[in-house]
């Protein structure tokens, strides 16, 4: 049978050479990791709808636009994902962990010392040549 890919779309927050993060809850998937802010994409929703509305709910940003970085299958085992990664510049607002979860702005050169789950290692690598 073939597995259920869960679509979600995730968002790399950027100012100057620094981007904003998040600590995933422990109790969910991949807790206790540390991730780009996004979520599932609903049925009917574009990835732009879903990535403005979950960055409004995880880290009260409001979104403007953004631009597709990259797209990443990955099999967890448990959860198959299909990862659309959208860069953001242009938002308002003042970000922060608005959940309750752990936050930082974070140097790019800087990022490997913070943990991911499995699927952001080529997007960490990207970013890292790209930026
Ligand atoms: N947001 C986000 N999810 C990621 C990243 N990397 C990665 O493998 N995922 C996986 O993508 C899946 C969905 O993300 P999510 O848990 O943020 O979804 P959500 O905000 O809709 O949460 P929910 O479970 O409360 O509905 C999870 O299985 C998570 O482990 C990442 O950098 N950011
Ligand atoms: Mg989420």
């Amino acid at each position: 049978m073939t597995k259920k890919i869960i679509h979600v779309a995730v968002g790399v927050i950027k100012a100057g050479n620094t981007l904003f993060i998040c600590k995933r809850p422990d109790d969910k998937h991949q807790g206790g990791l540390w991730e780009f802010p996004g979520g599932k994409v609903e049925s009917g929703e574009t990835v732009f709808e879903a990535l403005k509305r979950e960055l409004i709910e995880e880290v009260a940003l409001t979104i403007h636009s953004s631009s597709q970085l990259m797209v990443i299958k990955h099999d967890y085992g448990d959860k198959c994902v299909k990862l659309d990664v959208h860069v953001v510049t242009d938002f308002s607002g003042d970000a922060h962990g608005a959940e309750g979860q752990l936050s930082a702005w974070v140097a790019i050169d800087k990022l490997s010392e913070y943990n991911f789950p499995a699927a952001n290692v080529e997007i960490i690598e990207k970013i890292k040549t790209q930026f």
